[in-house]
């Protein structure tokens, strides 16, 4: 090798040199930790039992409320988007919020290795605390256009989390602008729909379904729309595929017992299967293909 090709310092075997300009000296400099507020973040792991696999079971949570505070971020943004008439900037968005609910809807593989025995050990620590509570994946829900006013009277202890799930609910939804947007681009979008009350989740509309139709049975003529229109199928997709991991995980780890939060149980949950945000995309395809009328 010619010497001007070896390396600067000769170091340990198997070992990288650190290169002399690495910065080391972070007492007056912004450093990764301060950044990113590590102290705070790497200190709010605070099990309430000894048992050894707790710290799965918070870490399995904080880590989801972080990606749903992403979600949510997005969601305000897709939003915003909407109703600016930028459709392609909002599916932008829809995109990043996809790859967000294939992380959380993967990460279930990780807390299906605690078995019933492992977590009998410390459940009765957690009292009637549950994901029930979520303020975060309530929020979302509404965002999407799942409203239930009666979820509020969870927070009430927690009023912060109150007024902003308060102030989601006065909102539209995700589905209301797209709706908007639609009767904008000159689609009879029915009055009922345009001017109902957000506050109360979106109801099956058969003439919708028969306006979608146009989109799908001409893709053509209305492409931007036809593709926002499938993104919106795959947000509910994935949401529902979270759903279905969230029951078989508590089915594989609960049983049928009632849960912490004075539900049922996985009966309660699999009640959750049966929510659509978007129906009228999902009703639509019945009728693509057949002879109009
Ligand atoms: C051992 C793991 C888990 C078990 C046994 C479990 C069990 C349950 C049960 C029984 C409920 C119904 C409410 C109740 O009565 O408590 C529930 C609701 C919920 N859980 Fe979990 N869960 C687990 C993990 C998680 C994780 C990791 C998350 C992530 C944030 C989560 C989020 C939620 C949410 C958002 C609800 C409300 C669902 C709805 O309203 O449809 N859960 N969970
Ligand atoms: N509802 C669960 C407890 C539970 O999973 C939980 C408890 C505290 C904080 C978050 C939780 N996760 C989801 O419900 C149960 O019945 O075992």
């Amino acid at each position: 090798m010619p010497e001007n090709h070896l390396p600067e310092t000769t170091g340990c075997p198997n070992t990288r040199i650190i290169e002399s300009g690495i910065e080391t000296d972070f007492s007056d400099k912004m450093s990764y930790g301060s950044y990113l507020a590590l102290d705070t973040l790497l200190d709010a792991q605070r099990p309430v039992s000894e048992h050894h696999d707790e710290m799965l079971f918070i870490i399995q949570h904080q880590t989801s409320e972080l990606w749903l505070k992403l979600m949510l971020h997005e969601l305000r943004a897709v939003r915003q988007q909407l109703a600016a008439d930028n459709l392609r900037a909002a599916m932008k968005g829809v995109a990043r919020i996809k790859h967000i609910q294939r992380s959380l809807t993967e990460q279930w593989s990780v807390l299906a290795t605690l078995t019933p025995s492992e977590y009998a050990q410390f459940r009765d620590e957690l009292g009637s605390s549950s994901g029930f509570q979520s303020y975060q994946y309530r929020a979302v829900e509404f965002m999407l256009g799942n409203k239930n006013a009666g979820m509020l009277k969870v927070f009430a202890a927690n009023p912060p989390a109150q007024a902003m799930l308060a102030k989601i609910l006065g909102q539209t939804s995700i589905y209301d602008e797209f709706l908007q947007l639609l009767a904008r681009r000159g689609f009879n979008v029915p009055a009922e729909v345009l001017e109902r009350d957000i506050t109360h989740a979106h109801v099956f509309n058969a003439d919708l379904v028969q306006l979608i139709r146009v989109v799908y049975e001409r893709p053509d003529d209305h492409w931007d729309l036809y593709e926002a229109c499938e993104e919106l199928v795959d947000l509910e997709d994935n949401f529902q595929l979270w759903r279905f991991r969230h029951v078989r995980t508590v089915n594989r780890i609960i049983g049928m017992k009632v849960g912490t939060g004075g539900s049922s149980g996985v009966g309660f949950l699999q009640k959750a299967l049966d929510l659509t945000f978007f129906p009228e995309l999902y009703a639509v395809r019945t009728e693509v293909g057949n002879v109009a009328g």
